[in-house]
C-alpha cells in the first residue's frame, strides 16, 4: 500500500473492521471518532457490575455470519438465543390464541407483499394490514391481537411504526441461518478486539469532509487532518442531519438517498432486582394489551449474567415517546407495564437504565429501514464512493444485511477493498 494514509470516521464496528483490514496490509489509518468510547451501537453498560446492551443484543443468524466468526477468533463465548422459549401473557382475555395466529398472519401479510409487486415501494405495512382485514383474510383477530402482531414481528423487527415502513421493507435484505445468539459478556467485546493497537482518536466530531483530486482534508476539532483516501461510518442519522459539511456537496443520487432511507428508533429499558418474581427460565416475555406498542416485548438476562434483570424494548413512536422521559420516568413507565403483567404488589427495582437512541446526537436513530419511496438501490447509492477519494460505509449501506452488526462489518470490509484496490 506504499504508506497511504486513510482516515476512517467513526469508531463503529463497519470503521473498526475497515481500519483493522487496511492496517493489516500496511496503510496509515487513524480512526476519528466523536464520542468518548469506541463501539457506537455497539455498547455495553457495566454501571451494575454485568454487561447490559443498549444497542445491539443479538447476532441475527450465526450460522456463517462474520460477527460469530470475529467473536469465535477473539474467545467470545455466544449463548443460543431462542424466541420460541417464551411466555405470553395476554391480558385481552383471549389467552393462548396469539401463538395460533401469528403464522395466519405473517403469511398474509408476505402473501399480499408478493402480489403488491412494485407498490411495494409505496404502500406502507399498515396498509397492506388494513388491506388484508378488509379481504377478510385476518377477520376473526381483535384490534389487540393485530396490535401485538404487528409490534411483535414487525415493529421491534424494523425500529418504526408500520405506518413509517414501506410493504418492500419487509422483503429487504437476506437473513442467515442457525440459530441468534447473544454475547454474554457483552456486544462491545467486538469493537475491542477489533481496535486491538489501532489508532484511535476519542473525542473527535467531524465537522466537515473535503476532498480534491490530490487527497482529503478532515476538519475536526477546528483542525484539518489529511489523508489519501477517507471512509466515512456515521450513522445515517448524522447524515441526514447535514451536521458534516462536505465539499464539493455529495452527489444528488447519495443525497437523494439519505433523505429517502428512514431512520428507525429502537430502545431498551433494563430493570434489575433482589430476587426474580417472573418464571427465571422463560427467555422471552410477550405482553398483549390494549396498549400494542407499549412493553410488548421483554428479555430475561437472568440465565446470561446470574442477577435478576428483565429488559424491555420498545420501537418507533413510543419508542420517541419514552425519550422525552427522564431515566425514572422510564422506569416507573416499565415497572409500570411489569405490574400489569405479573401482579400489582412487585417489588420495586433496584436501578434501572435505559437507552435514547434518537436523541444520541452521534446517531439520531437507531438502524434504518426503507420508508415508502425508497429502494435498496438507495443503500448502493449511499455506499458509492465519491471521486476515489470518500468512501462510504455502515448499516444503512448493506443492501444484503441492513440494520444489524454483520452487514455494518462487512460493508466495512468492503470500503477497505474498495481503497486497496485504488492504492494497489
Ligand atoms: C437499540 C439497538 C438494538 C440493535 N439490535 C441489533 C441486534 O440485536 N442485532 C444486530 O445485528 N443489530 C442490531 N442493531 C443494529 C446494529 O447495532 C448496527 O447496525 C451497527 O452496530 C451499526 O454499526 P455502524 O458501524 O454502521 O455504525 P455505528 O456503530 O453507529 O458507528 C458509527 C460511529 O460514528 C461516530 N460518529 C458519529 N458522528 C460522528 C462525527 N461527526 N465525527 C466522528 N465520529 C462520528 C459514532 O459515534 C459511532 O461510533 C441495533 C441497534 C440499536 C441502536
Amino acid at each position: 500500500a506504499d504508506g497511504a494514509r486513510v482516515v476512517v470516521i467513526g469508531a463503529g464496528i463497519s470503521g473498526l473492521a475497515a481500519a483493522r483490514q487496511l492496517a493489516d496490509r500496511g496503510f496509515k489509518v487513524t480512526v476519528l471518532e466523536a464520542r468518548d468510547r469506541i463501539g457506537g451501537r455497539l455498547w455495553s453498560d457495566r454501571s451494575f457490575g454485568i454487561p447490559l446492551d443498549l444497542g445491539a443484543s443479538w447476532i441475527h443468524g450465526t450460522r456463517g455470519n462474520p460477527v460469530a466468526q470475529l467473536s469465535e477468533s477473539l474467545g467470545q463465548p455466544l449463548q443460543d438465543w431462542n424466541y420460541e422459549d417464551r411466555a405470553i401473557i395476554d391480558l385481552t382475555g383471549h389467552r393462548g390464541r396469539l401463538q395460533e395466529r401469528a403464522d395466519e398472519f405473517l403469511t398474509g401479510l408476505e402473501d399480499f407483499a408478493s402480489q403488491a409487486g412494485s407498490h411495494a415501494a409505496t404502500l406502507t405495512i399498515r396498509d397492506a394490514v388494513s388491506h388484508i382485514r378488509r379481504k377478510r383474510r385476518i377477520a376473526h383477530l381483535s384490534d389487540a391481537e393485530i396490535g401485538a402482531l404487528i409490534t411483535n414481528h414487525v415493529e421491534l423487527d424494523y425500529a418504526a411504526d408500520s405506518g413509517e415502513l414501506a410493504l418492500a421493507a419487509l422483503g429487504e435484505g437476506r437473513v442467515l441461518g442457525g440459530p441468534d445468539a447473544i454475547l454474554p459478556r457483552g456486544y462491545d467485546r467486538l469493537a475491542h478486539g477489533l481496535a486491538g493497537d489501532l489508532e484511535v482518536r476519542l473525542s473527535s466530531s467531524v465537522d466537515g469532509i473535503y476532498h480534491s483530486s490530490n487527497g482529503v482534508s478532515v476538519l475536526v476539532n477546528g483542525q484539518t487532518f489529511s489523508a489519501d483516501y477517507a471512509i466515512v461510518t456515521v450513522p445515517l442519522g448524522v447524515l441526514k442531519s447535514g451536521r458534516i459539511d462536505f465539499g464539493p456537496p455529495l452527489p444528488d443520487a447519495k443525497r437523494k438517498a439519505i433523505g429517502n432511507l428512514g431512520m428507525g428508533v429502537l430502545n431498551k429499558v433494563y430493570l434489575t432486582f433482589a430476587e426474580p418474581f417472573w418464571e427465571p427460565d422463560a427467555l422471552n416475555f410477550i405482553r398483549v394489551s390494549d396498549k400494542p406498542r407499549q412493553f410488548a416485548y421483554w428479555i430475561n438476562l437472568s440465565r446470561a449474567t446470574g442477577v435478576p434483570v428483565l429488559g424491555a424494548l420498545n420501537a418507533g413512536s413510543f419508542a420517541r415517546d419514552l425519550e422525552a422521559m427522564d431515566n425514572a420516568g422510564r422506569m416507573a413507565a416499565a415497572h409500570e407495564a411489569l405490574r400489569t403483567m405479573f401482579g400489582a404488589d412487585l417489588p420495586v427495582p433496584k436501578a434501572g437504565i435505559s437507552s435514547a437512541w434518537a436523541s444520541d446526537a452521534q446517531a439520531l436513530g437507531s438502524y434504518s429501514f426503507l420508508a415508502p419511496g425508497s429502494t435498496s438501490a438507495d443503500r448502493l447509492a449511499l455506499a458509492a464512493s465519491v471521486n476515489d477519494r470518500v468512501f462510504f460505509a455502515g448499516e444503512a449501506t448493506s443492501p444484503d444485511f441492513p440494520a444489524t452488526v454483520h452487514g455494518a462489518l462487512l460493508s466495512g470490509r468492503k470500503a477497505a477493498e474498495e481503497v486497496q484496490a485504488l492504492a494497489s
